[in-house]
């Protein structure tokens, strides 16, 4: 008979991965939709408040996909590198909505950028969120070759937190593609065996395994809905938990 999961919640530390794709709004032209990243930083204004200690990661999806370029015809590591500056974009826009809100944030760049954001020091990020700054990761892991959900299974396990909240544009882990297998069914827990042996590519297999590897649970949910984010926050079910043996 299986165990049933180790639930997270409540957790004190959480690493929350944004889409960089949701931040685009739906039909919107603009790759940043000022309205939706206003209400992100209030639904985090919330939840910072209440104590929870909080690092962000941010995609870039809604600018550039490194392996797309690549697949036209781009060096790979260039267009990596393209992806990883588009990445910062985000995050700038995210602290400057942050600090409008009164939220204490700081963006710490794996890329150096002095000019407009901190460079990552692991030691000074943790100190950040023990002082209940929010912290946003830009520029990814700093290397070609990896997403922003491997950053984010990164800093995870390096800055211990207790879980990843994967805010995307799907309301959880399927059996295959939901938007492209319109009968694909929702599970609420899974196991990240599941995940990788069955190829549930909501997140990369490298993102994953280090996630099993450092006993990090998942927790994976649609950040359109307004109060979504605000629930996950809080810690309240929603989504799929994706969790070890
Ligand atoms: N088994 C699955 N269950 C759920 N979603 C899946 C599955 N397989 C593939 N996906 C796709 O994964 C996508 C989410 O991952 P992805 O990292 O590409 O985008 P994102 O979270 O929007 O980040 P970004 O835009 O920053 O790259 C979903 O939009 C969904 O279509
Ligand atoms: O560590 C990293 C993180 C990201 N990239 C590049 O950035 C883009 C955007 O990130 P998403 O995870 O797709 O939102 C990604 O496609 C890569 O090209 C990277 O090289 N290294």
């Amino acid at each position: 008979m299986s165990t049933p999961p180790k639930d997270p919640r409540p957790f004190k530390r959480a690493i929350l991965k944004l889409s960089g794709e949701a931040l685009r709004g739906p039909g919107s032209r603009d790759n940043i939709a000022p309205e939706i990243v206003d209400r992100i930083a209030l639904e985090i204004r919330e939840a910072v408040q209440g104590g929870l200690q909080l690092g962000i990661v941010v995609g870039g999806g809604n600018f550039w996909r490194g392996a797309s370029a690549s697949a036209r015809g781009m060096d790979r590591a260039t267009a990596d590198y393209v992806g990883m500056l588009a990445t910062v974009m985000n995050a700038l826009a995210l602290e400057g909505a942050l600090e409008h809100h009164g939220v204490s944030c700081v963006v710490q760049s794996a890329i150096e950028m002095k000019n407009v954001a901190e460079t990552f020091i692991r030691r000074k990020a943790e100190k950040q969120l023990d002082e209940g700054k929010v912290v946003i990761f830009g520029a990814g892991t700093g290397n070609p070759f990896f997403s922003t959900d491997t950053t984010a299974a990164l800093r995870a396990s390096e800055m211990g937190a207790d879980v990843i909240l994967k805010a995307t544009q799907v309301d959880g882990v399927y059996d295959s593609d939901p938007r492209k297998n319109p009968d694909a069914k929702r599970y609420d827990t899974v196991t990240f065996q599941q995940c990788l042996s069955q190829r549930l590519n909501v997140m990369d297999a490298t993102a994953f395994s280090l996630c099993m590897d450092n006993d990090v649970p998942i927790v994976v949910f649609d950040l359109a809905p307004h109060g979504n984010l605000s629930h996950a926050l809080r810690g309240q079910p929603i989504g799929t938990l994706v969790h070890g043996e």
